[in-house]
Formats: structure tokens, sequence, C-alpha cells
């Protein structure tokens, strides 16, 4: 399951998540907590659910089908945060990924100011993974982000918040931290490298990244290796990111057909 909002440009949110589970042939089903007027330039408009019409379309699916993960995106406001934790915690939720998001690569503001102590107190603490990206970090770790001593710190503080394991993404690290991540469950502190792809089309790679951390925890991965697997998944849907629009392109999530057309 996705909890998140609608990009109406299609390359992240629930769109984005959507098309991740398919590639992992999981079956997703999907929480809509706004709808945002979007393109690859940027966000014009954000129409919020309600927190009922959040709680009800959460429900319908949990009491139908056995849900085996779930991913949390953009949740916009405070009301929805605290139905998404409530709904949460009620049903036992276990496999829960956490991407805190609170502004996009283009600088759209996501999440609303007065939200951000609900992330941290009510969701931060149920998710078997938080994967804040560099910005995301600064803020819930309440510290900067510079260097590789800086992203393991801030993971091991956002870890207090309560979160199982956090992973700190850098994409939006510069130098040779480009695209390094941190990840640390309370014991084992790993930094996660790929190759950095050198494309200004990275639109949706932190939704993508959560929705096949939450597809591989579905399909039985044990956390360090749904993370790791992600990892390899976003870097290679980024070697054939699309150039479409005028601005940031979202990145390709079904390159394997791609090549065969
Ligand atoms: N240019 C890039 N090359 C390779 N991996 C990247 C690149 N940009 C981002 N990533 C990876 O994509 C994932 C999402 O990170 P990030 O872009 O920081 O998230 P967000 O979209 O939430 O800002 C991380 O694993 C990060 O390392
Ligand atoms: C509806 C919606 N949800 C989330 C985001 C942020 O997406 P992300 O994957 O972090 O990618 P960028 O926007 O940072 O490129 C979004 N933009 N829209």
């Amino acid at each position: 399951m996705t909890i998140a909002g609608s990009d109406s440009g299609g390359g992240a949110g629930i769109q984005a998540d959507l098309r991740t589970f398919a590639f992992h042939c999981v079956h997703g089903t999907s929480v809509l907590t706004c709808i945002t007027a979007q393109n690859t330039q940027g966000v014009t408009r954000v129409d919020a659910m309600s927190a009922q019409a959040v709680a009800a379309q959460f429900e319908a699916v949990m009491v139908d089908m056995r849900v085996s993960a779930i991913k949390t995106g953009m949740l916009l406001n405070q009301e929805i945060i605290q139905i998404t934790a409530k709904k949460l915690v009620a049903f036992g939720c276990g496999n829960v990924v956490v991407d805190p998001v609170m502004v996009s690569r283009v600088g759209a503001k996501l999440l609303d100011d007065d939200a951000i102590h609900a992330m941290g107190d009510l969701l931060l603490p149920i998710a078997a993974i938080a994967t804040p990206n560099r910005y995301e970090a600064q803020i819930l770790a309440e510290m900067e982000i510079h260097t590789l001593a800086d992203m393991q710190a801030a993971a091991q503080k956002i870890y207090k918040l309560g979160a199982r394991s956090v992973l700190i993404k850098g994409g939006g690290m510069t130098g040779d931290l480009k695209a390094v991540d941190v990840w640390f469950d309370g014991d084992r502190l790993e930094t996660l490298q790929t190759e950095a792809i050198d494309t200004i089309h990275t639109h949706g790679t932190g939704c993508t990244l959560s929705a096949a951390i939450a597809a591989n925890l579905a399909l039985g991965k044990p956390n360090l290796q749904a993370v790791q697997d992600a990892k390899v998944y976003v870097t290679t849907a980024l070697k054939y990111a699309l150039a479409i629009g005028k601005g940031q392109g979202p990145v390709g999530h079904f390159f394997p057909l791609q090549r065969l057309r």
C-alpha cells in the first residue's frame, strides 16, 4: 500500500509508487492524501483530502486484503499525519516505510510547517524504516549535513525518534557524497553506494526508493537487503530517466521494457 499524494505529471507520488510496485510484481493499493497540480517544473496547487476520506480508503483496503507492507509519502498536513498514524497503529501494521516528504527537489513545500513535529512524534515511532533526504534529515535531526560523518550522526539522532531503522538519502549531497546513502538500525551503521548518475532527470527518486523498499519488504526481504535492492533499482531507473517536460523528468521505472522495444 502507498499512502501518498497524486502528481499530475506522473513522476512522483502515487503514480511513481504504483509503477514501482508493478515492476516488483506486487499488487499496489493506494490511499490518496492530496492532489497536486504538478509537472517537471514544480507544483502549482495542492488540494488536501479530508482525514475522513483518508481513513475510509485505508479501512476499505485493510478489511478486505492482506497488506504486506506500507509506505507513506506526501501527507501534507497534521490532520492527515494524525489519522494515518492512528490507523496504522489500530491495524497493527508492521512493515511501514515512512518517507517523511517535506519539500521537493525543485523547492516546492509538500508539508505544512506545523506538521513537522507530528511527523517526528507520531509517524517515526511506527516506522520500520524512515527515509529522509538530506533536507528532511537536517530538519528532523536539527543539524546541518555536509559530510559523511554528519549523515551518520543524523541517522543516529533520527533513530532516537523511534524508527526501527533510518536511511539518510544522499541525492542532495555534493561531490563524492552524491548518491551515497547511510543506513542505521541501532546496531549496524552502513554506507550504501552505487554509481552516481549524471542527469537532471531525477524527479521521483525518493518516492521510487521508498516504494521499492516497501515492495521488497512485502516480498519477505530483510530490512537492509530491501534497502540495498531498492537502491540498485533506483540507480538503474535513473540511467533510463525520461527527458520529458521542460524541467526535471521522471526516472524510468520500466527500464527492461524500454530496452526490449
Ligand atoms: N544522480 C543520482 N545518481 C544515483 N543515485 C541517485 C542520484 N540522485 C539520487 N539518487 C539516489 O536516489 C535515492 C533517493 O534519494 P534523494 O534523491 O536524495 O531523495 P528525494 O527524492 O527524497 O530528495 C537515494 O538512494 C539516492 O542516493
Ligand atoms: C505528490 C508528490 N509526492 C512526493 C513528492 C516528492 O517526490 P520525490 O520522490 O522526493 O522527488 P522530487 O519531487 O524531490 O523530485 C512530490 N514531488 N509529489
